[in-house]
C-alpha cells in the first residue's frame, strides 16, 4: 500500500506533555524547550493552554510562556481555547491556532470541560467564529475518540456525530484522540473514517496515547488510510489531568525514527529533537519514554 510521502507533525510536547507534571515547570524551562524544538525544525508548536488555572494549575502561565518565546517565520503555534475567554486571550497572545477540545464520551466531557457534549458544541461555536473572523486556523479534538475511562469503549458513530458537529460549526480540522492509548489498529482506522466522513483527508489527524504501547502501530495505520497529520510529544512527555493513569503521547522521537526508516519527509532532524527531550527529561529528573531517544543517547 502506498504511504503518504511526507507527513507533518504538531508538537504537543508543551503543552499535553506539561499540563500533568506535579510538579510546576517554570515559564523560562517550557520557554526553552519550545526554541529547542524549533531548532530540531519542528514547524507546528503546542505551545500551552488557555484554560482555567483552576483546572489546569500547570497552564497558569499561559500567557508569560507565549510572550516569552521566539518567534520564528514559518512556525504555527497554537494553543487550547475551551470558550472565548481562552480565545481572547489566545488573540492577545498572538496564536497561529485555537484548538477547540470536545470529546466523544459525554463522561469525559463533562470531568474535562465541565459540560455535555451538547453544550461544548454551543461554546465552542462562538470561538470558531471569532477565530475564522481574525484569520486565525481552528482545530477540533475529539478526545476519548476510542475508549473512555469512564464509559469504556467508544462505537465510531460517535465519534462521527462529534466531527459533524465540529464541522457545522466551523471548525476546519480535527484530531482524533486517543486519550488513553487503548486503541489498536483496527479500532483507530475505524476512528478515523468516521471523522473521514465528515472532514477531508488533509483535514483529519491523529493523536496517539502510547498507554499500552499501540500508539506507533495506530500511527502506521493511520498512514495505511492516507492521514498524513500526527500530534506527537517530545520524550514521550504527558497525560491528561482527567483521565487518570494515561501516559504520554507517543514520543516524536520515535514516530520521527519510524517515518525516516519508511522514507517518509517529515523536515525534521532527530539528532537535536533526542537533545530538545533530553533537555526535557533532565528538568524532570527521569529518563526520555522513548525507545528510540533512549537507544540514540546510549549510542552517544
Ligand atoms: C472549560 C472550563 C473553563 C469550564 O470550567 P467551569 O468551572 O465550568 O467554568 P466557569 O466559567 O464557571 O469558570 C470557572 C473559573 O475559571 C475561570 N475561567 C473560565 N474560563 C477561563 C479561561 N479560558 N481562562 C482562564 N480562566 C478561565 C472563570 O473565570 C472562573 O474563575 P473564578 O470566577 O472561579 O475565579 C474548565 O473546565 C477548564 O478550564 N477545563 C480545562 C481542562 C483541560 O485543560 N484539560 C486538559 C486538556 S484536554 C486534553 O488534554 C485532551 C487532548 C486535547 O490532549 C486530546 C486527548 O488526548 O484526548
Amino acid at each position: 500500500m502506498q504511504l503518504p510521502s511526507t507527513v507533518k507533525l504538531v508538537e504537543v510536547g508543551p503543552r499535553d506533555g506539561l499540563q500533568n507534571e506535579k510538579e510546576p515547570v517554570p515559564a523560562a524551562v517550557k520557554i526553552e524547550l519550545v526554541r529547542r524544538l524549533q531548532d530540531a525544525g519542528l514547524r507546528e508548536i503546542e505551545v500551552t493552554s488557555f484554560v482555567s488555572p483552576k483546572w489546569v494549575p500547570q497552564m497558569a502561565d499561559a500567557a508569560e510562556v507565549m510572550a516569552g518565546i521566539e518567534r520564528r517565520p514559518g512556525v504555527r503555534y497554537s494553543v487550547l481555547t475551551p470558550n472565548l475567554r481562552g480565545f481572547e486571550a489566545a488573540w492577545a497572545a498572538g496564536a497561529g491556532e485555537i484548538v477547540v477540545f470536545g470529546a466523544a464520551s459525554e463522561a469525559f466531557s463533562q470531568r474535562n470541560i465541565n459540560c455535555s457534549i451538547a453544550e461544548s458544541i454551543e461554546r465552542f461555536a462562538p470561538v470558531a467564529e471569532a477565530a475564522r473572523a481574525h484569520g486565525i486556523h481552528v482545530r477540533g479534538a475529539i478526545s476519548c475518540a476510542v475508549g473512555c475511562p469512564y464509559e469504556g469503549e467508544i462505537a465510531p458513530e460517535r465519534v462521527a456525530l462529534v466531527a459533524r458537529l465540529m464541522k457545522e460549526i466551523g471548525v476546519q480540522h480535527v484530531g482524533v484522540a486517543d486519550t488513553i492509548g487503548v486503541g489498536t489498529p483496527r479500532k483507530i482506522q475505524r476512528a478515523l473514517e468516521a471523522a473521514l466522513r465528515h472532514y477531508a483527508l488533509d483535514d483529519v489527524s491523529g493523536h496517539y496515547h502510547d498507554t499500552y504501547g499501540q500508539a506507533l502501530a495506530n500511527t502506521l495505520a493511520s498512514l495505511q488510510l492516507g492521514v498524513w497529520q500526527f500530534d506527537t510529544s517530545v520524550a514521550g512527555l504527558g497525560g491528561c489531568p482527567y483521565a487518570r493513569g494515561a501516559t504520554g503521547n507517543v514520543a516524536t522521537e520515535d514516530v520521527v525514527f519510524m517515518l525516516q526508516g519508511l522514507g517518509i519527509e517529515t523536515g525534521i532532524d532527530l539528532d537535536r529533537l533526542v537533545d530538545a527531550g533530553a533537555y526535557i527529561s533532565g528538568f524532570l529528573q527521569r529518563a526520555p519514554h522513548s525507545r528510540a531517544a533512549t537507544a540514540l543517547l546510549a549510542r552517544r
